[in-house]
């Protein structure tokens, strides 16, 4: 059957350059914590870790998924937070935002259940040197999976995904994120990659079942076919908790490479970003170059609807 694809119709911009970031080589820390049922601990147990980071030299410092609450859909809304309410409404984006401030460092929030209005989303949000929220990041895939026998989860029983992929500019580079499940849609990483990004940060909680074969597979295949660098942060586990989370926070290199990484318990990984690695790697192998748009392209809807 003779194709009905015209790459004139579904013409996606080239990649862009990468931007120059303020600095093009930094510490990164990534904090696998332990959490509790207990949210004021976790929040004072959350800024510990970061001020150590930040004492380490990281200039950028990660979380993990859902760090403020257990991991389960009876918990969301208790824990849940109005971040657009104020620091009041929301008291673990209000310790990010004082330690990001204080420590002028950018933080990459790992997440926490949001409410607003009527609904709860999973919820990333990053922070500036000056402490201003930059950008918030919905779970844009929901944890939706049934292995019998193994692990059931339905994050859509009590969340809404959300709508908006998100790329932003930091004194650390331009970082996409995603959210626990958001890295196995390869789309997106590729299309943080055709907008410039230098990072992914993908604050996530694998567990028992997946974990082993998946989590630092999709990291790599992240980190390898977009020829950028990723970074993951998990918590730490808990072999009596109801979600038991497989850990191995990672960071992946644009070579594909492990950088650093860790078990599951509790951690604080510090490990040297160097941006200058990707365009060594992109300059080594010209992915970019030898895309063969004429045959298939990735649809940026975003820019396509605003040219
Ligand atoms: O994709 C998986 O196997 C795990 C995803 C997950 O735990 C999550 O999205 O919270």
């Amino acid at each position: 059957m003779a194709s009905t694809f015209k790459p004139e119709q579904a013409r996606v911009p080239p990649a862009l350059q990468l931007p120059s970031p303020p600095i093009t080589k930094f510490k990164i820390g990534l904090c696998q914590l332990s959490v509790t049922a207990d949210k004021e601990r976790n929040i004072v147990h959350a800024r510990a870790a970061i001020e150590e980071a930040a004492e380490k030299g990281a200039k950028l410092v990660v979380l993990p998924e859902i760090w403020n609450s257990p991991y389960s859909n009876d918990s969301f809304p208790i824990y849940a937070e109005d971040i657009d309410a104020g620091p009041d409404a929301s008291p673990s984006t209000a310790m990010l935002s004082e330690a990001a401030r204080l420590l002028k460092i950018t933080i990459v929030g790992g997440s926490i259940p949001e409410r607003s209005g009527d609904k709860l989303y999973n919820t990333c949000c990053i922070f500036d040197t000056d402490g201003k929220l930059k950008a918030k990041h919905r779970k844009i895939h929901l944890f939706d999976i049934d292995i019998p026998g193994k692990i059931t989860f339905k994050e859509s029983q009590t969340l809404t995904a959300g709508e908006t992929p998100t790329v932003v500019d930091t004194e650390v580079g331009r970082i996409g994120i995603g959210i626990c499940y958001d890295i196995r849609f390869q789309e997106l990483a590729m299309l943080y990659a055709a907008r410039g990004a230098h990072l992914i940060c993908y604050p996530g909680a694998f567990n028992m079942t997946t974990g082993p074969l998946h989590w630092e597979l999709l990291q790599r295949a992240r980190a390898v076919d977009n020829q950028l660098y990723v970074a993951t942060c998990a918590p730490a586990r808990d072999a009596g908790g109801g979600y038991v989370a497989w850990g191995h926070s990672t960071l992946i290199g644009p070579f594909g490479e492990v950088l650093a990484t860790t078990e599951h318990d509790e951690a604080i990984i510090i490990s040297e970003i160097d941006y200058s690695q990707i365009d060594l790697r992109r300059t080594n192998l010209p992915l970019e170059k030898q895309r063969r748009g004429d045959l298939y392209q990735l649809v940026d809807v975003q820019r396509s609807s605003s040219q």
